[in-house]
């Protein structure tokens, strides 16, 4: 049966305003129940019945989750789906906001990360963190990086710290533009320098888990790829959790995908069967466009 729209016509576009919107229709399909492969084999990170409150609201509902040593996860979703929440937890970035609440269990290494006795300034060491904007310190291209060994007295010599900045800067792909003008500063870099800047900075502290929060959407096309070159190389030495927006860009740099929805965990895959089979409609649905 037709519409009628409000001049009594019938018409097929208002026929089609009446339907569920393709969301609707698929979200009544989830039964809360994370499709794929949601733990690992070889987890670095476990997390488990995770939820997450901002005052009344929930964000997150009942996850779980593990993250595998050495290995890229990308968390991708509609926007508001919860995946910064989700990602801000495993660092604690989190406790920071008055209103957000956590429950469950966060596992790094065997480690509980909630514990009361758990010191936020080692964890955030262990569990680095790259943010959306590239945030230097107002200071020296040298003392953004050298300003975390010196605080958790990583280097007792101007010698080791010398070696520590150069060794980041390396790792980050930014020592052979950079080595020349060490003492100039950190802020007078191009946008995608001052990205693997933070990188570096990240690094420099021995993290063994890097997040990353969309750390390209200010960056252009080249910027992009040179950070985009920098996560496989990274995945040697540390474990990485990106959220993205692009889902090219988590096909191109991640193992594992893990897709989330109004707070819920749908599906978690190696990445080319997200993207080349879903398991999941919501998957489908958002990878083919059809909302988000
Ligand atoms: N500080 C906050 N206070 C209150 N609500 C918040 C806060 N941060 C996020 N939220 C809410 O929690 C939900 C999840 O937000 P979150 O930023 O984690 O989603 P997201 O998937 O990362 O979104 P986007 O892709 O737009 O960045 C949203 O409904 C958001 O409005």
């Amino acid at each position: 049966m037709q519409a009628v729209n409000q001049n009594n016509a019938a018409t097929d576009d208002s026929a089609e305003l009446k339907l569920p919107s393709d969301d609707q229709a698929t979200q009544h399909k989830f039964d809360g129940k994370t499709v794929g492969h949601p733990l690992s084999d070889n987890p670095k990170m476990s997390m488990r019945n995770v939820n997450v409150f901002y005052g009344e609201k929930q964000a997150i509902f009942n996850v779980d989750l593990d993250i595998a040593q050495n290995q890229v996860i990308a968390m991708i979703g509609p926007s508001g789906c919860g995946k910064s929440t989700f990602l801000r937890c495993l660092n604690r970035m989190n406790d920071t906001i008055e209103s957000c609440s956590v429950t469950g269990e966060f596992i790094l290494d065997k480690q509980d990360i909630y514990h009361p006795k758990q010191d936020i300034v080692p964890l955030r060491a262990r569990v680095g963190m790259v943010f959306q904007k590239p945030n230097p310190f107002p200071k020296s291209i040298y003392e953004n990086v050298a300003y975390g060994p010196k605080i958790h007295g990583l280097a007792s010599r101007r010698a080791e710290l010398d070696e520590i900045v150069e060794v980041s800067l390396r790792k980050a792909g930014l020592w052979e533009e950079v080595k020349d003008r060490l003492h100039s500063p950190g802020t007078g870099l191009s946008g995608g320098q001052q990205q693997r800047l933070c990188i570096a900075r990240s690094i420099a502290v021995s993290p063994e888990v890097i997040l990353m929060d969309e750390p390209c959407s200010a960056l252009d096309p080249i910027a992009t790829a040179k950070i985009e070159e920098l996560i496989a190389e990274l995945k040697e030495n540390f474990t990485i959790a990106i959220v993205t927006h692009s889902m090219q860009q988590a096909a191109r740099v991640s193992d594992r995908t893990a897709y989330f929805h109004l707070g819920k965990l749908v599906e978690v895959n190696d990445t080319k069967r997200v993207f080349t089979n879903p398991e999941h409609d919501l998957t489908e649905a958002y990878i083919t466009g059809r909302f988000g």
